[in-house]
């Protein structure tokens, strides 16, 4: 026992802030391995290596002179096989490393959360950015509380992950799912479906210059609490709806200010009813 106590006297008396800074160097450097090789071929082999370790440190201890020396060989020659079949991986990384600059540092250490809302944001903002510039007709229905099953089944239904490239993809003229509305849910992040019919606003005021495409934008804002993103396939406007209101030449920023607003600032889920549409139905606006 004493011998025991006495051991870690000497650790915590030798411990300085050198060493504290040292352990977290470390710590970083398996961390960002363990990430670069998770899920990899290099993950079993690592698993491999950590055996053989441990059985030629265990077999250190207790005696096992002839395990002892296999397994020390093993490891000798292990190495150089190693570096023989994990020399285009080992030269990618170096390079990788070699190219890092502070700000992309933490992308090592951090993994980039592809199911975020931030990252949802970002994909349909680029995607309307994109399709307003080629001129080309969106409309993105953010299912939020209220759910659109009834439109959905008028679709082509999905379930896919959110990406920029699918939206850009579905909406290019002549491909068989361009026509109708896509469907997000808020709280998935996934496409739902895609092609599908929305009810047309009933309201007289609007102008005359709306078109079938916004009008349906409008029409499915003033049934339920979702959000419409519209891109005008005449000139590339951007607009969106709401509360069955109308919001147009947003840009790019609207877009954005919106969809943080409903997604990552007060998801319904999370919040009940929107601020947003509590306030615009306050306002005597429908
Ligand atoms: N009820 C509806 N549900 C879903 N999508 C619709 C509906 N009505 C029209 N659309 C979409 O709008 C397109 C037609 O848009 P149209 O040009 O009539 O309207 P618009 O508002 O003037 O659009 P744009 O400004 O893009 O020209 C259709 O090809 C279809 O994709």
């Amino acid at each position: 026992m004493s011998q025991i106590t006495s051991f870690f006297n000497q650790i915590f008396q030798s411990f300085t802030i050198l060493s504290a800074i040292d352990i977290l160097i470390m710590t970083f450097i398996i961390y960002a391995i363990i990430r670069l090789i998770k899920g990899t071929q290099a993950e079993q082999v690592a698993k491999g290596i950590i055996i053989i370790l441990v059985i030629t440190q265990v077999s250190d201890w207790i005696g096992l002179v002839t395990v002892n020396f296999v397994f020390k060989n093993i490891i000798t020659v292990g190495l150089l096989a190693l570096l023989i079949m994990f020399q285009p991986e080992l030269r990618k990384m170096l390079e990788t490393i070699g190219k890092t600059n502070v700000k992309h540092l933490k992308d090592i250490f951090m993994e980039k959360d592809l199911d975020s809302p931030s990252v949802a944001v970002d994909q349909i903002v680029e995607s309307v950015s994109a399709l307003s510039k080629t001129k080309t007709g969106l409309l993105v229905v953010i299912e939020r509380q209220v759910p659109l099953d009834d439109v959905v089944e008028t679709g082509v239904k999905l379930d896919s992950l959110l990406s920029t490239e699918l939206l850009n993809n579905i909406f290019q003229y002549a491909t068989p799912l361009h026509d109708g509305a896509v469907i997000i849910n808020s709280e998935t992040l996934r496409i739902r479906a895609a092609a599908c019919l929305l009810p047309l606003s009933q309201n007289k005021n609007l102008s005359t210059s709306i078109g079938t495409r916004h009008r349906a934008g409008i029409g499915i804002s003033e049934h339920s609490d979702c959000v419409s993103l519209m891109v005008s396939e005449e000139n590339g406007v951007i607009s969106y709806a709401i509360g069955g209101k109308l919001s147009r030449f947003v840009g790019e920023r609207g877009i954005r200010r919106i969809l943080t607003e409903i997604l990552i600032k007060e998801p319904s889920h999370k919040n009940g009813k929107s601020k947003i549409l509590r306030r615009k139905n306050s306002d005597g606006k429908k």
